[in-house]
């Protein structure tokens, strides 16, 4: 069984070493949707997959990030990087260039590392993404799956080589979230209170 959340955001970034003109030189911006899909074979207590508001947390959060953000590629141009971080508060540093297609493997692998991390309490068993699907325009999309996230021909993902401005930081509900994750504590979910036994 699947089930799907859309989230939207506003970003601006530059794509080095694409084909297109206008992408590569320019700082450009998209009004992104992201199809959040996630998987379980079995459902919990609300007889869900996973409820719908529990991805208005940590999971919204992270993704929130790149709302009125620039990102850019740590590989790119150090002064481009300076200038960024310096006219813009809200900032994201990617190990990947920002095109859709790794918009799509970088948000797979945040929300997947959350799951990962996230104590059930509702009786959730084996809930996992099963894909993220980037809109960057209303014509263009990236779909990326499981196999995506671990190919290294695709740019290695790793936790620790993200980085966030102090502005992304303090608008999460706690700013000290990615701390967290890269920690490895867990992310606990809200007690649910049974009123009809099964
Ligand atoms: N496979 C990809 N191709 C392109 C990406 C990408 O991330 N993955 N990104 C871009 C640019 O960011 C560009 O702004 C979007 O490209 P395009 O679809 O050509 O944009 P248009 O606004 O011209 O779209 P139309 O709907 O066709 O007018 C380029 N390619």
């Amino acid at each position: 069984m699947r089930i799907r959340k859309l989230f939207k955001f506003e970003n601006a970034h530059i794509v080095r070493n694409c084909s297109s003109d206008r992408c590569k030189h320019s700082i450009h911006g998209h009004s992104y949707q992201i199809e959040l899909i996630l998987q379980a074979d079995r459902l919990d207590n609300g007889q869900m997959v996973y409820d719908f508001g529990l991805l208005k947390s940590s999971i919204k959060d992270i993704i929130d990030s790149f709302d009125h953000a620039i990102c850019f590629w740590n590989k790119d141009d150090p002064e481009y990087i300076e200038m960024c971080k310096k006219f813009s508060a809200r900032w994201i540093s990617l190990p990947v260039s920002p095109s859709a297609e790794q918009f799509s493997r970088v948000i797979f692998f945040w929300a997947q590392s959350i799951l990962d991390q996230t104590k059930m309490a509702n009786g959730e068993a084996g809930v996992s993404v099963y894909s993220v699907i980037a809109h960057e325009t209303a014509t263009g999309y990236a779909q990326c799956f499981a196999e995506d996230i671990t190919n290294e021909h695709m740019g290695l993902l790793r936790l620790e080589d993200f980085e966030f401005s102090e502005q992304v930081m303090q608008e999460w509900t706690d700013p000290k979230m990615y701390q967290k994750l890269i920690a490895g504590e867990p992310f606990v979910n809200p007690e649910v209170t049974l009123q009809v036994k099964a």
